[in-house]
């Protein structure tokens, strides 16, 4: 493997979007800010994070007006400063990539805050399955079930052919610069990007899929929460070493 930041010793930056307003869960609140056990879903993630990759840099955008943030644990760690998201996922990413200002080949690991059952297990599979290519890769499952494409009505149309595909999770890790090279070209194109790696392949990259684990599900809709909260008590029941 050729030198790089990362296999030199140096953590890779993380990034945390957490700037979205969770209109799916629903509440009185953003899902970041709703309880998962007696902890904020975001001081979760944050500190899944933080412990999995020792000495790293998390930025993490959060909405404008934001008025939960200040109330975080989060809040008080050295390791964690914050920006203004945007208005779309890749708007927030690209804001808190641009405040880390990095160097170039500096190594960022992108992570939803809506997703607070990552495993150190599986960001060091991501970071060692990707290494210093210069483009990335993610964690993603390989789809198990039979694929239907629907009409608007849900009528099926068609059975897909599901040897290929792969459902995209994060964390997702690039170079610094590719990564923000790839969401300014394809915001500039209005392109869809609703993971960084979409971004990444508009510049004609093909960013490498690492299995990652069932469990690490986005908190979406209502009920997301108690799953995750249900799925983080049995990774602490299997032991330390999943989180
Ligand atoms: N403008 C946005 C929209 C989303 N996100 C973040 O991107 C992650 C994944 O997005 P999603 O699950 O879609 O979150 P929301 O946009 O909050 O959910 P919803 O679409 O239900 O409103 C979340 O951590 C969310 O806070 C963000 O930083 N900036
Ligand atoms: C990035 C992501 O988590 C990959 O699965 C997902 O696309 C983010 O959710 P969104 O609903 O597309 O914002």
């Amino acid at each position: 493997m050729p030198p790089n930041a990362a296999s030199d010793g140096l953590p890779p930056a993380i990034v945390i979007p957490a700037a979205g307003v969770g209109a799916r869960v629903g509440g009185e609140r953003p899902k970041q800010y709703q309880y998962l056990g007696n902890a904020f879903l975001i001081d979760v993630t944050l500190e899944r994070l933080a412990r999995a990759v020792p000495g790293a840099a998390l930025m993490v955008a959060l909405g404008a007006g934001d008025g939960w943030w200040a109330s975080t644990r989060s809040v008080a760690a050295d390791s964690v400063r914050t920006c203004i998201g945007g208005a779309t996922r890749a708007e927030s990413v690209l804001n808190a990539l641009q405040a880390l200002a990095l160097p170039e080949e500096h190594p960022v690991l992108v992570h939803d805050a809506a997703r607070p059952c990552i495993t150190g297990g599986d960001i060091h599979a991501l970071m060692e399955g990707v290494g210093s290519s210069e483009a990335g890769g993610l964690l993603a499952q390989a789809v198990t079930d039979t694929i239907k494409e629907v009409d608007g009505a849900r009528h099926v149309l068609a059975t897909r052919d599901r040897s290929h595909l792969w459902r995209a999770q994060t964390p997702q890790l690039f170079p610094a610069g590719v990564l923000e090279r790839a969401l300014l070209r394809a915001a500039a194109a209005g392109a869809p990007v609703t993971d960084e790696a979409s971004a990444v392949e508009y510049l004609g990259l093909k960013p490498l899929v690492v299995p990652g684990r069932a469990d690490n599900i986005k908190v979406t809709h209502p009920g997301d929460l108690a799953m995750a909260a249900w799925l983080i008590e049995q990774q602490q029941q299997a032991g330390g070493a999943v989180t």
